[in-house]
Formats: structure tokens, sequence, C-alpha cells
């Protein structure tokens, strides 16, 4: 058991120890942590109060961004995750390292890794099939290409932002109900409530990923929410997909989860039909057991089950690489939008509100079909961990502001 007290019984205990980049209002510079507990410990006291000379290890600890940790693969990872959960449970550490903590309200989060590239897929078989009715209701809800490989397209990683930041309504081109073409703030802003996957290891240009390697380059979790102008997007998208409906801010949670705290949330992943080619066919294949929670200026909206989602985070990569295309330490690549079969299981607002049909009600008596100015939308989620604990996902939250 550990000896620190707020970490008994908690989602962020030490089965969890997800790590971020924090600084404080006394240490500007920004330095790894690990959320444990309500509190923050900063790796950099962590190294500088042992013996070590600078390893490899020390030094990338040291840093002021997951990237250098992330590129030393699973063993490194294992090997710092178990000294961690070592260090915290050993009772003649607890004076030292209290030394090292920080409570998690006194400290500023950023983006926890320097992204390099950001895709974006479109897993959720419940999701695609609601867009597709509301997108090109005079077509089939699938694409004949989507259960064959993961539709995926290329976000742009220099607008992911960390949890907290305000996002300013974006403008753009749209055609009205009338059919003309007009410019202006987007008048259906929305949310997708999103996993997102962190590769640490990355990979030689014309070699591919294997489903089964997923964990050898695959560092952690978090969660995202892929903000969507829809009379943008649904002007500008075809053929070759989203665009500047979504490129003007992606946000992100700002504490990694490691993969290895959600072993124990494993579950089988639904059943393929038609069968997969072989290069997305997976030795083990399994999906991670996350409910997502999505709140809309406070009240909870819905629920998306992360477990039924069609296509898996593995493979994700294998088809993202099955081309030659290479990994580089700092790839995010999100799930897509999470949706499950029931309403209250959807995850972005055009759903929840049927493209504006079935106004969403909120707990302040108010109405609201897209996002409003001054609207803050928060995601959580919660996963089993092992011997019946739980491992709550650091939440992704953002504010709505004006149109510039
Ligand atoms: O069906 C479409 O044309 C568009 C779909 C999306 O907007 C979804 C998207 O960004 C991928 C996802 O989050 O699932
Ligand atoms: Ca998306
Ligand atoms: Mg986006």
């Amino acid at each position: 058991m550990t000896w620190l007290e707020s970490a008994v019984d908690s989602p962020y205990g030490i089965h969890h120890l997800p790590y971020g980049v924090f600084s404080t209002t006394d240490n500007p510079a920004r330095r790894l942590g690990v959320r444990v507990g309500d509190q923050v410990l900063d790796l950099k006291l962590v190294v500088t109060s042992g013996t070590c000379a600078n390893c490899e290890t020390c030094t990338a600890l040291s840093s002021s961004t997951l990237n250098d940790f992330m590129a030393l693969g699973p063993e490194v990872w294992s090997k710092v995750r178990t000294q961690l959960q070592d260090a915290l449970t050993d009772e003649t550490l607890a004076e030292p390292m209290s030394r090292m903590l920080t409570p998690v309200a006194d400290v500023t989060t950023h983006l926890p890794f320097t992204p390099a590239d950001y895709v974006d897929f479109y897993s959720s078989e419940h999701h695609a099939t609601n867009l597709g009715r509301l997108f090109r209701p005079d077509g089939d809800a699938l694409m004949p290409n989507w259960k064959h490989l993961p539709v995926g397209y290329h976000g742009r990683s220099g607008s992911l932002v960390p949890s907290g930041t305000d996002i300013v309504r974006p403008q753009g081109q749209r055609r009205t109900p009338d059919g003309e073409i007009v410019f202006g703030a987007s008048a259906r802003l929305d949310i997708e409530a999103e996993v997102g996957f962190v590769v640490g290891v990355g990979s030689q240009l014309g070699t591919r990923v294997a489903t089964g390697d997923f964990t050898d380059h695959v560092f952690g979790v978090t969660l995202v929410n892929d903000w969507s102008a829809r009379d943008i997007q649904n002007w500008e998208y075809q053929p070759l997909g989203p665009f500047l409906g979504k490129s003007f801010a992606t946000s992100i949670a700002t504490w990694v989860t490691p993969l290895d705290a959600l072993a124990a949330s494993r579950v089988p992943a639904p059943e393929q039909d038609p069968a997969v080619l072989p290069y997305l066919v997976e030795p083990d294949r399994y999906a991670y057991d996350l409910t997502l929670s999505v709140e809309w200026n406070g009240t909870k909206v819905s629920s998306p089950p992360f477990a039924g989602v069609y296509w898996t985070p593995a493979q994700q990569l294998a088809h993202m690489t099955v081309n030659g295309a290479s990994l580089r330490t700092g790839d995010f690549f999100a799930s897509g939008t999470v949706s499950g079969p029931e309403k209250d299981q959807r995850g972005s607002f055009l759903e929840l509100s049927w493209s504006g049909a079935e106004p969403v009600k909120l707990d302040d008596g108010s109405t609201r079909d897209f996002l409003e100015d001054g609207d803050t939308v928060t995601i959580s989620a919660t996963a089993p961990g092992p011997r019946g604990t739980t491992i709550g996902l650091g939440e992704v939250t953002g504010t709505i502001r004006p149109a510039n």
C-alpha cells in the first residue's frame, strides 16, 4: 500500500500513474510529472535526488517533454513505472519524496509531448452510420470501404492544444440551405469525444508495423475532443475529407495514461464481419473498456463506450503503416468519435441533437443543438484497473470564445 494517503482508493492511485508536463508559479520551467492521488510528483527532482550520473533514462526524465522518454521503449517504460510504484510504497521514502510533490490544484499542465503527425480515424460503426445518415441521406449510411479498412484522415498536428485552452469559434465558407455560398463564423460548432494514442517508438520508412507489435510502439492513451465545425465541414469535405472544419483546434488531455496501466481493462473487441485482410488480423484481438463521459456546461449528456468501437488501435496502427509510412516519436492517432448504440452514448452533438431536430436539455433549463459562445465541454473517462480498482483518465476541457 502507498504511503501517500490521497492515492489510496484514488482513480489516480499507484496502479495508474499517468505522465504529464507541468510548471508552477514558483518555477515556470516545464518538467515531467507523474500524477498520483491529488499530487504531482516532480520527476526532475526524483532524478536529481538520486545517485545516477545522467544515464539515458534519467536524462530523458529530466526533459521538458515526454518525447525522449517515450522513445526509449516498453522495457524502460515498465522499469520506470515499477520503480515509481516501489518508491511510492516504501515508507522510508515517504519523507524525502513528499518534498517532491505539489498539489495538482497548484500546477499548470501543458501539452505532454511534442506532437509529430496527427491522424484521426473514423472507427465507431454507430458514429459512422449516424453521420452517413445525416450527411448523405440519399446513400448507404456506411461507405463500401468502411468494414474493410479503418478510414482515417491526416489532421493538423500544430493545432493540437492542451486541455483548458479556450477555443475560438472558427470562420469559413459554407453553403446555406438556399444554396448560397457565404463566409462567416460557424453556426454549427460541435465536439467529438475520442480516445487518442501516443506513439513512443518510431519505425523505418518502407517497413510496416504488425497488429501484434502495437505495444512495442504505443506509449499511452489520452482523451481527445476533436472540435468540428459541421457547416464548414459539410461544404468542403467531398471528395478529400475533413479539412478546415476540424483543423482550427483539437484538444487533448494533459495526462497520458501508460498502456501498462490499462492491462486490466482489456476486453474482447467486437467481432468483424466480413473477415478482414491478413494484415489487419490480430493475434490477440482486444479493446479497452473505457467509458467516456461528456459534460456540456456541467450537465452530463452522454456516456460513449469505447470497448464497442469496430476498429481497434492495433488495427489502426497496422493500417497507417501498411504502405511503408514511418512512425515518429510523438505521432498521435485518435480513434474517431466514440458513439454507442444508445442515444445517450453518442459522442457528438450533431448526433445527440440529430442535426438540431432533437435539442439537448441542460440542467439550467436551456436547450442546445450546437455550441454557443461561452459553453464549456468536458470529456472524462473511467476504466477498470487491477484488483477492483478504477482508473480515471485525465479530462479534456475547453470553452468556446466568440469568433475573432
Ligand atoms: O462521414 C463524414 O463525412 C464525416 C465524419 C466525421 O466528421 C467524423 C470524423 O472526424 C472522424 C471521427 O471522429 O470519427
Ligand atoms: Ca474526429
Ligand atoms: Mg479538430
